[in-house]
């Protein structure tokens, strides 16, 4: 008889991973997996591969060596027509929210709905105002990207990564550029949506005070050894680092305010 307990598939796996430039390596020996609904952090020092690896994961650089699984799929074997159609299941923010400048929010987040779906317009122009309604942007829809704040920009990408329903975000540095108070806005934004949509969020950040609050798990990767040496939530490796880089970077912060007091 088959038994009725079930274990929680990852929805992301990586394994084995190895990326870099042509013959360049970047890092090599990933390993981890991202839970469904969790927020996952990317992290370590400038220069060890952070942005590489989420390239890699979203689908704009073939790793050297490994694999990454999307649920049981595996994202780089697949013909390039699949890769693309589970490319659909994936929204992304990168660090300057890529906005069309010549194309107002609403339009903006209208574009991949009318490229990837058969939707009527009318239908299309609900969901726009959906989407900016979840992250707090209906004012903006007739407003153009010169119009914003550093803090609306995000937003509005934001709402432009989720027009397809994602069932992952990835963010590039979300909160660079923003002052403290918009960019603890976005951290309860997205947190909002996690908890409400249930999106799984892949997330690199420098922002420490960002990652405490918002990642349940992370892996960092060191430049020099080039290859992950810690894996946890930002918190459990700031509380209990394993090692001397781990603990110089998550307690950076505090070196940092003392050295602008002196
Ligand atoms: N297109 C490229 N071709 C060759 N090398 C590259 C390319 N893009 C980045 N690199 C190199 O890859 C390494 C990792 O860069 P990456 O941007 O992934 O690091 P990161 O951890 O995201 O850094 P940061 O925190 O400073 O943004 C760096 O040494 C960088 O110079």
């Amino acid at each position: 008889m088959m038994s009725n307990i079930t274990t929680e598939q990852p929805l992301l796996s990586v394994k084995n991973l190895q990326i870099g430039y042509g013959p360049k390596l970047i890092q090599k020996n990933i390993n981890f997996t991202v839970k469904k609904g969790s927020i996952f952090a990317l992290m370590g020092g400038s220069g060890c591969g952070k942005s590489t690896l989420l390239k890699s994961m979203i689908g704009l650089l073939p790793p050297q060596k490994g694999n990454f699984f999307f649920k049981n799929e595996d994202y780089w074997q697949a013909s390039k027509n699949h890769r693309i159609k589970i490319a659909h299941k994936f929204g992304v923010l990168f660090q300057s929210a890529a906005l069309w400048s010549s194309m107002t929010v609403g339009e903006n987040i209208a574009l991949p709905l009318q490229l990837f779906t058969d939707l009527s317009p009318t239908m299309i122009q609900r969901l726009v105002e959906l989407k900016l309604g979840l992250v707090g942007m209906d004012h903006a829809i007739n407003l153009y990207p010169s119009e914003l704040s550093g803090g609306m920009k995000k937003r509005c990408g934001l709402a432009r990564a989720l027009a397809l329903d994602p069932e992952v975000l990835f963010f590039d540095e979300p909160s660079a550029g923003l002052d403290p108070i918009t960019s603890k806005r976005l951290d309860d934004l997205i947190l909002n949506l996690r908890n409400g949509l249930g999106t799984t969020i892949v997330i690199v950040s420098h922002e420490l005070p960002s990652l405490f609050t918002i990642a349940d798990d992370g892996i960092f990767m060191d430049a020099q050894t080039k290859t992950p040496i810690a894996y946890g939530s930002p918190k459990a490796l700031r509380d209990n680092p394993p090692c001397e880089q781990v603990n110089d970077f998550m307690h950076r912060q505090r070196f940092d305010q003392l050295k602008q007091k002196d």
